[in-house]
């Protein structure tokens, strides 16, 4: 039987952490609020259910490793077949979700899409983990792998809850720009930088993460008198820029935390407004199943800190396939030329590990 494990590096750190659960299967739950009650590396999906639910590793063993200075390019070639019926199918897609944008049903939906690439050669997952740590210093990089999710890489700049006891930390991270050398792509006007050579967001991406930012604000106002707003500034992750604001708060009692994870996941960074329906309708629709993707991970310790991750810029590793996963927010007045191209973007930092 496949052995259950989980690497993680923090952002910034120089070394990471190895979990392995090596008696009996990783824990099954079928809801957020239940988390309150559990420690462990958590692994959640977007959707949860029994096929998909969130999974606790027990950490039978843990081991910090130093991290050492040069990974390898990895050098392998990786092909692809898929591209026309995957471009076509987002496009049916956008048009389906767009329509609901434009006639007032919602204010903000995700459109995902999946993207595979067979490689030439077997990889060992944790050369391309620890070449993804090396590339994206800035970001939580995890490598988990269960007989349930399967194997999962991920290298994800987006919080969804950091902190112990009743003090804790969430961001709103939304809005997209590409990084081309100095340059950055989407939809940003001709003439927009200014004098002294910073970006000017566009009204589209600004709206998206204030979207975001609200949502995040009123859940925790349900569970916090004393919480603190910084931003949107810009943050980097990889080779694109997001919005971000930072959201630290106490808790007016720490027993309730499951219950705010429930609030919060999906946040509309990956899902949308309102909620239950555009989440019903990103599940009906959306081509293709988000299995892990756009869940959260990471560890979830009642000793120490947590920190739970989003799960983006991720792929599914199965034996020499490799299906990545990438999003974005449409708002009614998204282009769909601009949105794919957001995507392909966010595919690169997967892309990136293979050199
Ligand atoms: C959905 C993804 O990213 C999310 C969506 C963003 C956007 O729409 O601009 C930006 C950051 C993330 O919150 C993804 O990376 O797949």
């Amino acid at each position: 039987m496949r052995e259950s494990y989980a690497m993680y590096r923090l952002p910034h750190a120089d070394q990471f952490t190895v979990i392995r659960q090596t008696s009996g299967e990783p824990l099954q739950l079928q809801s957020c609020a239940e988390l309150a009650g559990v420690e462990g590396f958590v692994m959640a999906p977007f959707e949860i259910s029994a096929r998909n639910p969130i999974l606790v590793l027990k950490p039978d063993v843990i081991e910090d490793v130093q991290l050492s200075e040069e990974e390898q390019v990895i050098g392998a070639m990786l092909s692809c077949d898929c591209d026309e019926e995957e471009r076509l199918s987002y496009s049916r897609d956008f048009d389906i979700f767009h329509r609901r944008l434009v006639c007032g049903d919602f204010g903000k939906i995700v459109l995902a899409r999946r993207h595979d690439m067979l490689c030439d050669s077997q990889i060992s997952p944790e050369r391309l983990f620890r070449r993804a740590c090396n590339m994206y210093p800035r970001m939580f990089v995890a490598l988990v792998s269960t007989p349930v999710s399967g194997t999962w890489l991920m290298a994800t700049p987006e919080i969804l809850l950091e902190g112990e006891g009743r003090h804790w930390h969430t961001m709103a991270l939304a809005g997209t720009m590409k990084l081309e050398g100095q340059q950055l792509l989407f939809d940003i006007p001709a003439g927009s930088r200014n004098d002294n050579g910073s970006i000017e967001w566009s009204e589209k991406n600004r709206c998206e993460q204030r979207i975001v930012a609200k949502y995040i604000a009123e859940c925790l106002g349900k569970y916090s008198d004393e919480m603190v707003e910084n931003g949107p500034y810009k943050s980097r992750a990889g080779n694109i820029v997001h919005l971000r604001s930072d959201f630290s708060f106490v808790l007016r009692n720490g027993e309730c935390i499951g219950n705010l994870i429930n609030d919060l996941h999906p946040t509309p960074a990956v899902c949308g407004l309102p909620k239950a329906e555009t989440y019903g309708f990103i599940v009906k629709n959306e081509h293709g199943d988000r299995n892990y993707y756009s869940g959260f991970a990471g560890p979830w310790l009642k000793s120490s800190r947590s920190h739970l991750y989003v799960s983006l810029r991720c792929m599914q590793i199965e034996d020499r396939r490799y299906r990545m996963y990438a999003g974005g927010g449409l708002l009614a007045d998204s282009i769909e030329q601009q949105e794919w191209d957001e995507t392909e973007a966010k595919l690169e930092t997967m892309k990136g590990v293979f050199g």
